[in-house]
């Protein structure tokens, strides 16, 4: 018997991940939103509250609702759906506020069908919910929300995604300043063509991020962790940037930058004891500044969505 109701956590993520523009991701655990999706007798897709932040309620205007039905229009099931959003990823945040939403309510509706669509087929009708925030479809934030651990996205069409595994010390640390970056915005100040060795240099990196995550190659993984493709333009719209990323390498990161369009900066660290040094070294940055910030630490969330 399929349940009527079901409440889950949908994780915050981070996308780019420094070397892998719209392809690689990762999931976190300390920070995500809740949401609650039950049958209703009528048919469609009924957004009934939203906590924590002003959305649309409509459901043609929240990514949750645009991804739902999508959904829906393939599942054809002859009853809806409410769904109740409890907002704790603050929407322009760069942790993936949209992902979550356009993530989780089908995650949840898929657990209330009885499962009828795989991970990738789920992942696939969220990426219509976050066109809608970030004007195309791509899928790295979606991706490890969905899968859990890091991910990369091989494709977008077809679909294609490749789990990828975590080493078990990594540890992420994030610093949120609390001001609006729009992921529209940031991918419209984007060159549309780059020189072939920044993009040598890129996939070089990329490749070898991927290695040291299968041989838990720390050192590797710390070499990787550049990008000379998108921080140089989108680490402008970031007060301080330069400050917190020296901070964090000078405190043991094996490496920093931008997560997903900014504003938020993340770094991963090898240990938690490291990871939160790096915290207290990002917060130094910010705290000799006016702009208001939220830090987490946290382990990399490998299961990724889950019921609560
Ligand atoms: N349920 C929702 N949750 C969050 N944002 C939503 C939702 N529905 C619609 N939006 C719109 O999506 C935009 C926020 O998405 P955007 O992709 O810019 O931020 P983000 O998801 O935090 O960033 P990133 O993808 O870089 O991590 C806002 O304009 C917001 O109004
Ligand atoms: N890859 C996306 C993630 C943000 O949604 C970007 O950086 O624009």
């Amino acid at each position: 018997m399929n349940k009527n109701e079901i409440k889950i956590f949908s994780p915050a993520t981070v996308a780019n991940v420094s070397c892998g523009y719209d392809v690689l991701g990762f999931c976190l655990d300390t920070i995500g939103d809740e949401m609650v999706v039950r049958k209703t007798d009528r048919k469609g897709i009924y957004i009934t509250k939203i906590e924590g932040y002003d959305l649309p309620l409509d459901a043609t205007k929240n990514v949750a609702g645009v991804s739902a039905l999508a959904m829906i229009a393939d599942a054809k099931p002859n009853f809806g759906f409410e769904i109740e959003i409890y907002k704790n990823i603050k929407p322009g945040s760069g942790i993936g506020s949209s992902s979550a939403s356009a993530s989780g309510s089908v995650f949840a509706i898929n657990e209330l069908l009885g499962r009828p669509y795989n991970k990738t087929q789920v992942t696939d009708f969220a990426m219509k919910g976050e066109a809608l925030a970030s004007g195309s479809e791509h899928a790295d934030n979606l991706a490890p929300g969905i899968f859990g651990g890091f991910t990369l996205v091989r494709s977008t069409s077809p679909l294609e995604v490749l789990q990828l595994p975590t080493p078990k010390d990594v540890y992420a640390t994030i610093i949120h300043p609390q001001i609006e970056i729009k992921t529209s915005d940031a991918r419209a100040i984007l060159p549309k063509t780059f020189p072939l060795k920044d993009a040598i240099t890129q996939w070089a990196n990329l490749g070898s991020f991927v290695h040291a995550l299968h041989t838990s190659d720390y050192e590797l993984l710390k070499r990787s962790l550049q990008d000379v493709i998108v921080e140089p333009h989108r680490s402008q719209l970031i007060p301080h940037f330069a400050e917190v990323k020296l901070a964090a390498l000078a405190h043991g990161a094996l490496g920093a930058s931008i997560s997903g369009a900014g504003p938020s900066i993340f770094a991963l660290s090898k240990g938690i004891e490291n990871a939160k040094n790096v915290e207290k070294a990002m917060r130094n940055v910010y705290s000799k500044t006016s702009i208001a910030f939220e830090t987490y630490v946290s382990k990399i969330n490998t299961e990724g969505i889950r019921e609560i």
